[in-house]
């Protein structure tokens, strides 16, 4: 589990995040969303020790981040996997190159045992006979799946990710979404995605966090979203035409 607490930025005078509290649980999908400029991006690099708040604590399972010295934050990072927004791949890297970056850098596995955890991650995205393809050559799809490959290559125990259905079309976004609840349920990992798909929040909403104006103004799951009586985030949610007209359906 991630407990953040009390957490509170300020970049040149003006606050984006005020006081956030929350936990997200192992084993569970938690959601943050809201709309574009709400700090949803900032709350996240908070947890993961990119931006230092003025106030705040972030616990790994107990474990206080922030106050932890090199060595123990090195430890925990071992512990995170990230998809990034934009994918993050190596362009000049084959796909077997990009998944294996971590387990080159961060262990002393031998370069068999390398190649089988790069192969079973790979399966496990549903992605085979591609190793030795550059990402120029793979759809905007299957670069998120290598870059989701990559990031459970380690053995990990906090997985976040940041937007992960950027630019993918509505069936591949689905799939993504998907991938990452079923891997967070195998692995029994604390996740954590960054987003503002309301397909994403229906589909695998099991802890959500609405942030608006850098505030936590609402917890919840994909189940009680729809019956959230703020007024701000019914707007949220209720945004698109196909949406507006789902409503009165309701
Ligand atoms: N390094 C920084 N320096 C100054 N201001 C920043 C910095 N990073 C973020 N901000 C500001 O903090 C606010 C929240 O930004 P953030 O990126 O967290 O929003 P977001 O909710 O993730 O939006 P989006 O969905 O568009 O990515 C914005 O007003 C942004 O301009």
């Amino acid at each position: 589990m991630i407990e953040v607490k009390n957490i509170s930025k300020t970049f040149n005078g003006t606050q984006v995040l005020h006081n956030i509290s929350g936990k997200f649980e192992r084993g569970k999908t938690n959601l943050i969303i809201g709309s574009s400029g709400t700090g949803k991006s900032v709350l996240l690099k908070c947890i993961v020790g990119l931006i230092i708040p003025e106030e705040g604590k972030v616990l790994y399972d107990g474990r206080k981040f922030l106050e932890a010295d090199k060595e123990e934050k090195a430890q925990m990072r071992r512990e995170i996997g990230m998809l990034f927004q934009g994918n993050a791949l190596f362009d000049s890297k084959n796909i077997e190159q990009n998944v294996m970056f971590p387990l080159d850098l961060l262990t002393d596995m031998s370069k068999s045992e390398k190649a089988d955890r790069v192969n079973n991650v790979l399966e496990r995205v549903g992605l085979e006979n591609v190793n030795k393809k550059m990402p120029s050559e793979i759809s905007g799809g299957m670069k998120k799946r290598v870059g989701l490959a990559r990031a459970i290559v380690n053995e990990i125990n906090y997985l976040f990710c940041d937007e992960p259905n950027s630019g993918l079309d509505p069936r591949s976004s689905l799939l993504i979404d998907e991938l990452i609840q079923e891997i967070t349920h195998e692995l029994n990992v604390t996740t954590i995605v960054v987003t503002h798909d309301m397909n994403s929040v229906m589909g695998i909403g099991e802890y959500i966090m609405y942030l608006a104006n850098g505030r936590n103004v609402w917890e919840g799951n994909s189940d009680t979203i729809i019956s959230a009586d703020q007024e701000d985030l019914q707007d949220f949610i209720f945004a698109s035409k196909f949406m507006k007209k789902l409503k009165k359906t309701l």
